[in-house]
């Protein structure tokens, strides 16, 4: 079995003293596509910002490529980098979609605008966008504007092998999308598993369609950890308790409403 990419071990997490997350533990391998599942509120996009390092967890341990790692992403000098591709598509309204999409490497690269805009350009091309870096997210379908942000995510510096993503972290790709659009999505989180150099990811979903189609092992969180674990085909005759809830949507079952907002 490889190394681990990421390790959660034991990750405990409250707000307001509502516990979230306890005693979880989550591993990915390289090359793993993992659909993260469960009812809403019970941590889902919280277990994909601890990996991040957006979130530091009340307790647990987070080892990256078998390195534990302390802290907040923004205090570690040497970690991998990881993209998130969040729920909203996170666009800056008030630049264009090549500006959107190559902002990190007009902010912080050595490399000269026009090759940023080539590399901007290819992206586009890659998630099935070409000719629309002079648009504004406001001028663009929902859809087209996660495919923005999944070229956003994408996109590295050339020159600097540290700055090719080695997981992508997808939160809910498809929520709001119509059938068509979510296929589109599904089939660009697949291709770009092939194309991008970046063969992991981890994604949370609700959407059945997404994960038969993207999600390769998938666990199922509810009551701060992970309940269930199998293949997207052990979906066809689910014998797992919570999974059968999970699928039917049945009120009544192991799983209760978990929000504490409800
Ligand atoms: N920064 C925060 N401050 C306070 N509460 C938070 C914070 N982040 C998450 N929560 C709460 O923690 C719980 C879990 O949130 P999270 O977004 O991880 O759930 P989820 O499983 O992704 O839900 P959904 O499927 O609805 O998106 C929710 O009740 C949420 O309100």
């Amino acid at each position: 079995m490889p190394e681990p990419l990421i390790e959660l071990r034991g990750i405990c997490q409250s707000f307001d003293g509502h516990v979230v997350l306890n005693d979880a533990n989550l591993t990915i391998c390289p090359g793993d596509a993992v659909a993260i599942l469960g009812p809403s509120g019970t941590g889902k996009s919280t277990i994909l910002r601890i990996i991040a390092g957006l979130q530091v967890p009340d307790a647990g341990e987070v080892y990256i490529n078998g390195k534990l790692r302390e802290g907040p992403v923004d205090d570690i000098e040497h970690t991998i980098r990881m993209s998130m591709v969040f729920q909203q598509a996170a666009l800056f309204d008030s630049l264009t979609v090549s500006e959107n999409v190559g902002f990190f490497l007009f902010q912080n690269s050595r490399l000269p605008s026009s090759r940023i805009c080539q590399l901007v350009n290819e992206k586009l091309e890659m998630v099935g966008l070409p000719g629309t870096g002079d648009l504004y997210p406001a001028q663009l379908s929902g859809g087209m504007r996660k495919r923005v942000s999944f070229a956003r995510a994408i996109l590295d510096d050339p020159d600097d092998p540290a700055d090719d993503p080695q997981i992508l972290l997808y939160d809910e790709p498809t929520a709001g999308l119509d059938p068509i659009a979510s296929t589109v999505i599904e089939e660009l989180i697949l291709e770009l598993q092939k194309t991008s150099g970046c063969e992991t990811y981890a994604i949370v979903t609700h959407q059945h369609s997404t994960i038969r189609r993207t999600g390769q092992r998938l666990v199922l969180f509810y009551n701060g950890k992970v309940q269930w674990e199998g293949k997207a085909e052990d979906l066809d005759n689910p014998t797992d308790p919570y999974v059968r809830q999970f699928l039917s949507g049945e009120i009544h079952g192991p799983m209760e409403i978990v929000d504490h907002q409800f």
